[in-house]
This record gives C-alpha cells, structure tokens and sequence, in this order.
C-alpha cells in the first residue's frame, strides 16, 4: 500500500468537509481533501519581483475558465544546498502550464524559476525540482475555483508590480486581506494518499451556508491496522496515527502511545480500563492530569513510543476548532507547535538518529545545539528555534546544557507545546535546580521516560509525579502522612511481624498503585523477549589465583579497621580493596585505602600473565570466540576504568583490536566510537564503562557480553546487558557473568538478586533506587564481616546457598526445589517461633538475650536469603565444568580450569 508522506512541511491541517459531501464509492475519484486555508500572504505580494519571463503564460487570467487551463500546487521550497539532513524554508505556489511545464513562485508570488524539462506525470510529487537556486517540491494541487482564482490574483499582481503585465489586477477582483475564520476553504487534492480513499470531493458553498466538520488526517479504512487514538466529548475528530510509524509499532508500544497521548490530553482512564492497543474509548477529560512517567524497562522502545506521540501531536490535534490559524491562514501545527526534548548529553546523537531512522530528517526538523558553542550562541539557536525557526519543530538538549539556556527557554516558554526528559529519574530531587527551571517552563505536557526504577523511593515518586502534573498527589505534608508514613513502617524490619502495621502498608500500597496507575506505565523487558533472537545468561564462578588469595590475606592481615563496629558506609573502602582484588591484585597497588591502612602492596607481583580467576576466564573466552565464532564481537563491561585499562592491556597484549567508551570519552566522540563498532568489521571488541556508558548505547555489533564485575544496584548490571540485547539484534546473544569463587563478588551477586527480589514486589518493578544510595538498611554488622569471607573450599558458595546438586547441568528439579524450601520455612518459623516480643528488648537487654537475639537473627537472614536467590535463579542450570564437558561448546567457555561451576539459562521462545 502506498502511504501518505509528509516532509518537513507547515503543517497541513486535518481534513474538514463540509456539509455537502457525499461518499463515493472507493475509487471512484481521485481523492479530494478539504483542508483550512492555505492563502498567499497579499501583504507582501508588494515584495514581488522586477524581472517576469517574457514568454510566461501564467496569470493574470481573465476568467474562472482560462484559470483552469493552468494547474495549480502548493509547494515548499529550500535553499539548494549539499547538506544531508535538510529541512524546507518556505511555502510557494506552483503553476503547471498546458505543456507539462511548472513554475514556482514564493508564498508572495515572487517568481522563481521555471523547472527544468517537463516531468513525468507519476513523478510530479515524488521529484524534488531545481531552479534558481532553489529545490522545490509539489505538496497537493488546489482545485477549488475561488481558491485559484485569488491564487491567479495574487500571482498576476505579483506580475503586474513586476511591470511586465497588469491584465489580471483590473480583471480579477483582489481578494479580501486574510482573516482566518472567513477565508474560503480550498480543495487540496493529496496526493499520496490512496487513490482509493473513500475522501469525497467537496462542492464548494458559501462560506454562510457551510457547517463544518472534519475527518481525520488518515482514513482508517485504508490504513492496515490504524492506531486510532482515545476519544472525547469535545473531539472534533479522530487522531490517527500516521501509518508511517504505526506499522512499526509493536503491541505494547501501541499501548504505550495511547497511553502517553491520553495523559498529556488530560483524558482519564477509568479504574478497570484495559487496552491493547487496538481498541478506542472514549475518556473524561481531567484537569489535573497532562503528563506521565513511562518507566519500561530498557530496550522497549521508549524512543519510538516518544517519537511516535511527538509526530502525531505536531501534526494533528483532536480539536481543530480550537487552534487558531496563523496570519497567513495556515494551521500550521497540531496539538503542539514547538517540543522541547531533554536528556544526557551522550543521548542526544542517539534521539537524532532515532528520529532519522523512524521518520527521515526531511520530515521533521530536529535541532540539536552544539557542544563547543558558547552560552550566548546556545540561547540565540534556543531563541531562534522558539520564536523564528519553522524549519525544526524539535529541539534535543543535554540536561548539562538546561541551565545555560533555562532563561530564553522561559522567556519563549508559550511555544513549547510537550516537554520530554529522557532518563528523567535525574529529576527525582525536589531541590534539583534542573528540576525548578524545568518546572519554571510550565510546559503544559509533559512526559518522563525512565528505565529505572524509582516507584520504590515514595518522596522521589511524589515529586516526579507533581513535577508531571502539579497539585495530583495533593501537598507533600498530607502524603507523607497518608502514604510514606504506613508504607514505610510496613517496610521496616522490626515491624515485620506486626500485623496490623504490615496490613496497612499494603492496604496503601494499593491505594497508591490504583492512585497512580493513570500516570504511570511500566513494562518488563519479557514483552519484548519474543521479538528478539535468544539469549543464554551464563553465570561463572571463577577460580581466585594464588595472587588473589595472598592479596585478599594480605588486605586482612594488616588492615586497621574495626570489624566490630563497622557500617557499609564505614566499610565501604575495604570493599572497593575486596573488589579490586576479584578483578585484578594489580589493581590495589594504587589504592589509597590500601597504601594507607593495609600495606599490601608488596606482595603484589608484577606480570604480564592475568594474575587473576577473571581475567583468565576472560582471556579463554575472547580467545574461543574469535577462533570458533569469528563473526561475532564482543561488549566487555566493568565499573571501574582502572580495570578497563588492565582488560585493555591484556587485549593489546593478545592483539584482538578494541574500541573503548568511559567517563572520559567526550561526548562527540561516542557515536563515531558506536557506530565504528557496530559496523567495521576487523573491530572485535568494545570496552564499555557500565556507569558513564551504559545507558541508552546501541551495541548490536555484538552478540556476546561479559560482565566483568558487578554493581550493588542490579539495575545497573541490567542496563549494561540490554546493550546488546535489544530490537535490531539478529544474533543469538551470550552473557557472561564473571564471580570470583568465594570471594566479595558472589556475595554481592546474592545481594543483587535478592533487592531485585524485594523491590520486584512493590509496585511490579525490578531493581530497588533506595538500595543504590543507600545498604546500611542490608547489612547487619555480622553480615559485613561476612562480606570480607574469603571462602577457599567451595566451587561456588552460591549454589552452596540453595542446592546441594551434583551439577550436571540439570535445573533444580521441583522435589528438590520444595524439600528445600521447607527447610527454609521450617528454619524461619522456628526462628519466628523463639523471637522475642517487641516489648522484651525495650530497655536494657541481658548479654544472653542479646546472643540469642544475633544469632537468630543471622540464621534468619541465610535462610531468608537462599530462599530469595533460590527463587531468582529459578530456571538456571546448574553445571559443575568437572561434569559437564560437553557444554564446552555450546557455551563457548574452556571449562576445564578456571572455572569451578556455572549457571546457565537459555531464554528462547
Ligand atoms: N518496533 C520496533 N521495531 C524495530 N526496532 C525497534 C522497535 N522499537 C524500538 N526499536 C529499536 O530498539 C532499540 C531500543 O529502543 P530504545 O532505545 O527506544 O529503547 P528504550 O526503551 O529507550 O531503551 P533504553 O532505556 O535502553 O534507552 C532501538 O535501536 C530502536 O530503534
């Protein structure tokens, strides 16, 4: 089917037929469309030109009939130039002439140059014509009479101010000045829209006797699945979304655009309100609501679903009644005219790219400012965009560059129709000052995309939510008293068996949920798994290297600190030590913490050879990939750059050829780093810093991805693997997760799949923000010394942790699975069973009573804890390498050694 096409064009209004149209039968005419007016400007048709061709046969006409001897189109034009994204100056006029020839004119009737040959007709709209200069395309011809006739006018007199005629001003009566609502409404014949369109052409009548209505800018009918927008009472016509983006749209990302377009409308959906994408209701219209948090997880298509709404409210409005033509006539935008877009400065490439692929740059004019320019050329391009600019109806900024422009974007703010702020958790803090320029805009829709989820911090909720529509959640005092109260008492440990405060909370919870469910939309990264080839996550213990046992004794030995008496936060820098270690013992040589308090630095070695399990395994499996799998590439993640620059070493050392992005990298750099990537072969690998890169990079190039080491917030780890994971991915992708055997990595491997475990059941997101700023709340003081355990005699003292398998490379099977969970259950009731009452540690407590109190309570957190990991890594296969040679392959792993046992899952269809 071919698709209506819109270029960066004015905005052409919907459709409106008036009372006297009649349906024709499909394809019986050519389509005819009604649109608003499309006038000259006759106020500077005195602006004309001197010159007029001597052998012009355009008008001046001298009567309705000669009028129709000539064809008449809108156009719009542009300097010529060699740029590759360009976007259309202006508006004009084209004459067709009775020999195929064309004319083009100004929007004033200034001539400007006559087309080179005749063109064809099936080429009349598709060509993009040169003359004078200048590059000119056909929009849709004008067939309605008075319409040409004034057309006629304004070019004859055009003409005669030129001096070479003045026939027509004498003949054609000059049409009145342009007022909006009394000009005459031309037929505009488009095109591209389906011949077969059931559109009917309109007979013109006065403009007394007209009642007008509209129809939409799509004709269902004809549009293969259309994505028709929710209604409303006051809705003058449907909204359709332009076929061009819908037939890309995946199910859910139907849903999420009807969602976004019914909150930024302000329409309410009712409690039971279900939609598939396929349906269209109509809704109530709320005040209050006209914004709303997109939180899906990475990889869904946030971009498109944004682009989407953006393209459809540039273009389109459900009340056409209502949006005032611009002094030339023209509608020349839809619900919006102008849409600010913000987010990190390293996502800007990637928005322009998107909007490229998904639209084409010639449709929509997308202004990004540029890095090196300075504040005062920033805000005259933010001015200019605001307030002159036709030509870009978008502008993507960096939230770095919000500030230096905040005062001309508030100053111009009555044109920014949507605002959208990408990775918007950023604005989570009420006292961000990015947040109260943003709020100063007063932008009056507003959408926040997030994969990360926030919902579980109630005051940073409230504040995104009442930063998206003001005055929904009432005032913060009353929130706090009526929800964060009860549901964070609910979540404190000492009022976990408390009944009536845990009914509560979860009574709030709910409140809050159903409270909030117009607002916001969260998805999971399965909806889209059945779109994307399979991914197999493979999880390997790796064994330490007697450098690493050294160090990790070394560390213990001489380290100061106070164990009895440590927090996270205190002990937070003999974590990092920890950590380091499992990466590299090269790597505390400059630690600070070490050089200061734990002199372990001497018995580091130095030597060219991985000195650790990790790097080992790391090096076995780049080596197997690149002689068995020589297509493929490969996406190695840390978050540390000190342990970027020794993976980097080793690569160069091995000669496997790399390219790297981290914190460092300047910002115009990183596209042309990605996209060497993803598209020059002989480029294996792609160092990638998980922290200041791994948000919103496209890394399809690659279809296999180790994750080196490990992050607390297991949100970040998530964002690091979608890279390669994700729509466009053709390969079946591999994830390597590497945990040095027995040491700190493992126990935060647990930790992560156990605050994705909780978090999961507040409001059905993954992931816990709280936990990212904060694990005091996590660890008990016995639980960090446990941290600092550096196990020797176990493969992996995870699967220690809630399977006792041989590991040939079954699933827990379900008996298996129930014997031991009833173990835990009977563990923790009997815990439960000897628990103290709140009211026996009031007060002083005995030293008996506190022993047993510990111990409980540390018993109750391994059996709490292999209860939540066991339940995560339900699905994975348990692989003992000694077992399961034969996986070798499949795997692409040298099992042998180095690696002491693996979990492996395969997520297929
Ligand atoms: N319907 C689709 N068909 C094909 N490709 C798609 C579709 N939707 C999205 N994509 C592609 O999938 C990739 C991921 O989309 P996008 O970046 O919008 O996801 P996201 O939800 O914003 O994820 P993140 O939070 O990681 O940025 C992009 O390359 C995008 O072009």
């Amino acid at each position: 089917m071919q698709l209506p096409q819109y270029n960066n064009k004015p905005f052409k209004s919907p459709v409106i037929l008036t009372d006297t149209h009649t349906r024709t039968p499909n394809g019986a005419k050519p389509p005819t469309r009604t649109y608003a007016p499309k006038p000259l400007d006759l106020g500077n048709s005195r602006n004309i030109i001197k010159k007029r061709p001597i052998d012009d046969q355009t008008p001046p006409l001298t009567s309705q009939r000669s009028s129709k001897a000539i064809s008449y189109y809108f156009t719009t034009y542009r300097k010529r130039s060699t740029k590759k994204n360009k976007t259309w100056d202006g508006d004009g006029i084209c004459t067709k002439l009775n020999n195929g020839g064309l004319r083009f004119y100004k929007e004033n009737g200034q001539f400007m140059g006559t087309s080179q040959g005749i063109p064809a007709d099936n080429e009349i709209y598709e060509k993009i014509f040169s003359c004078a200069g200048f590059e000119v395309q056909l929009d849709s011809q004008i067939c309605e009479e008075p319409e040409i006739t004034r057309i006629a006018a304004i070019l004859g007199k055009s003409t005669s101010a030129s001096g070479v005629s003045s026939r027509s001003t004498s003949l054609s009566p000059s049409p009145p000045r342009i007022v909006a609502s009394k000009v005459h409404k031309p037929n505009i014949a488009i095109p591209m829209v389906k011949k077969s369109t059931q559109f009917t052409q309109s007979t013109h009548l006065s403009s007394k006797t007209r009642t007008t209505s509209y129809s939409p800018l799509f004709d269902p009918a004809q549009v293969e699945n259309a994505l028709i927008m929710n209604r409303f009472e006051e809705a003058d016509v449907d909204v359709i979304v332009d076929p061009i983006l819908s037939r890309h749209l995946r199910p859910h990302q139907r849903v999420g655009v009807k969602f976004m377009y019914d909150c930024v409308l302000g329409l309410s959906r009712p409690a039971d309100y279900e939609d598939d994408g396929t349906t269209v209701t109509k809704l109530e219209k709320m005040d209050e609501l006209n914004g709303c948090l997109l939180a899906d997880e990475m990889g869904l298509g946030k971009t498109l679903m944004t682009i989407t709404l953006i393209w459809t409210l540039l273009k389109q409005t459900p009340i056409p009644s209502k949006t005032s033509p611009t002094m030339s006539g023209l509608f020349n935008h839809g619900v919006c005219g102008k849409v600010l877009v913000i987010c990190p400065v390293t996502l800007i490439g990637n928005w322009k790219r998107e909007f490229q692929k998904w639209l084409g740059l010639n449709r929509i004019g997308v202004l990004t400012l540029s890095t090196k320019s300075t504040p005062e050329k920033d805000k005259l391009e933010v001015r200019n965009f605001l307030k002159v600019q036709r030509s870009y109806q978008v502008l993507v900024i960096g939230y770095e560059k919000l500030l230096n422009v905040s005062d001309t974007l508030i100053e111009c703010r009555s044109s920014i129709g949507l605002l959208v702020c990408d990775e918007g958790h950023r604005l989570k803090n009420s006292q961000s000052k990015t947040l109260n320029a943003l709020k100063s805009l007063d932008v009056p829709r507003k959408v926040l995309l997030t994969g990360t989820p926030i919902q579980n911090d109630l005051s940073e909720f409230y504040t995104i939510l009442s930063f998206l529509n003001d005055g929904i959640l009432g005032s913060f005092p009353n929130f706090k008293r009526d929800f964060i109260n009860p549901i964070t008492a609910s979540r404190d440990v000492n009022n976990k068996y408390n009944e009536i405060v845990q009914g509560k909370g979860a009574a709030k919870s709910q409140e809050l949920i159903e409270l909030t469910k117009k607002l916001t939309l969260r998805r999971t990264s399965d909806t889209i798994a059945k779109f994307l080839p399979p991914k197999t996550d493979i999880v390997l213990f790796c064994r330490p290297t007697s450098h690493q046992y050294k160090a990790f004794e070394s560390v213990l030995m001489n380290t100061s600190i106070n164990m009895s008496n440590m927090t996270y936060s205190s002990s937070l820098a003999l974590i990092t030590l920890f950590k380091k270690i499992c990466n590299s013992p090269s790597l505390i040589r400059q630690d600070t913490f070490n050089l200061t308090n734990a002199e372990s630095k001497n018995t580091i070695t130095n030597t060219l050879e991985p000195d650790s399990g990790k790097l080992r395994v790391l090096l076995k499996i780049l080596k197997n990939i690149n002689t068995s799998y020589s297509e493929e590439k490969v996406v190695i993640v840390s978050n540390y750059t000190k342990t970027l620059d020794v993976i980097q070493r080793l690569l160069n050392t091995h000669n496997f050829s790399s390219v790297r992005l981290d914190g460092s990298t300047p910002s115009k750099e990183r596209d042309k780093i990605v996209n060497t990537f993803n598209t020059v072969p002989s480029v294996f690998a792609f160092l990638l810093s998980a922290k200041s890169g791994g948000v919103g990079l496209n890394l399809i190039g690659a279809s296999r991805l180790v994750l080196f080491d490990n992050d607390w917030n297991p949100a970040i780890d998530q964002q690091a693997m979608s890279r390669i994971h994700r729509d466009g991915q053709e390969k079946a992708c591999f994830i390597y997760r590497l945990f040095s055997t027995g040491c700190i990595d493992e126990k935060i491997f647990q930790r992560q799949l156990m605050k994705n475990s909780l978090s999961s059941k507040f409001m059905g997101g993954p992931g816990n923000a709280k936990a990212l700023e904060s694990n005091d709340d996590l660890f008990a003081v016995e639980e960090l010394k446990d941290l600092f355990t550096v196990l020797t005699d176990t493969l992996s003292n995870t699967h220690d942790l809630i399977c006792s398998c041989e590991g040939y490379g079954d699933e827990q099977d379900d008996e298996q699975d129930d014997e031991n969970t009833d173990q835990d259950c009977t563990k923790v009731e009997k815990i439960r069973a000897y628990k103290p009452g709140p009211s026996q540690f009031e007060g002083w407590t005995n030293a008996m009573q506190l022993q047993t109190s510990i111990q409980i309570s540390q018993e109750e957190s391994v059996a709490e804890r292999a209860k939540l990991v066991r339940e995560c890594l339900t699905g994975y296969k348990h692989v003992n390498p000694q077992n399961q040679l034969h996986l070798k392959d499949r795997l692409a792993i040298d099992w042998k050694a180095d690696i002491t046992f693996a979990f492996f899952k395969e997520y297929t269809l």
